[in-house]
């Protein structure tokens, strides 16, 4: 029988390396930077793809139901927030209508998903200004991925 060697980054490794990066000034900066983002996208998306609330719509289902677009989608997510939180441009990916389309996602499933943000940013202790940040900016999306209105 062979051993395993369990290689996830622990919730204190991910705040390590945050707190190595972390200046005060932007979102981004204040969040740990790319690493920091990262860190956290890696374990939200992980998170997503199991919560029973968030896969009750089929469509996001059928995405979030399939392990191999775990690191794709973590890409993606990564670059989206690193860009929304005033660090470097890089998102590479859809505009948040476009890549909502089709998906009939409804209060209650955008609800599910944004708990699990606070949850995910409580559990790496972020600091509660910076918490208060990222939600908001995720509140202000909100239109465009639930009603699909494009934001001003
Ligand atoms: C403000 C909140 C949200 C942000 C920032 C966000 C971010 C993203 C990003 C960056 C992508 C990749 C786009 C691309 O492929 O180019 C994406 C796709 C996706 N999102 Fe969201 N999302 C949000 C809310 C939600 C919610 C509430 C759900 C489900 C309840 C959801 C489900 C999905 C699914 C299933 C895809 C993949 C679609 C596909 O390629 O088939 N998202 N999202």
């Amino acid at each position: 029988m062979t051993d395993t060697i369990d290689t996830r980054p622990s919730a204190d490794d991910v705040n390590e390396l945050a707190a190595e990066a972390a200046t005060p000034g932007s979102l981004f900066d204040r969040l740990g930077g790319t690493y920091g983002i990262a860190g956290a996208v890696d374990i939200l998306v992980d998170r997503l793809f199991a919560n029973v609330a968030v896969n009750a719509n089929e469509a996001v289902h059928a995405h979030h139901g399939v392990a191999a677009n775990a690191p794709g989608y973590k890409f993606l997510v990564t670059a989206w927030s690193i860009e929304a939180a005033g660090g470097p441009k890089c998102y590479p990916g859809e505009d948040m209508v476009a890549a909502h389309d089709g998906l009939h996602i409804d209060t209650k499933g955008f609800d599910a998903v944004y708990k699990e943000i606070a949850a995910t940013l409580s559990f790496l202790d972020v600091p509660e200004a910076e918490h208060a940040e990222f939600m908001a900016l995720i509140e202000k999306h909100r239109p465009e991925v639930v009603d699909g209105v494009h934001l001003a």
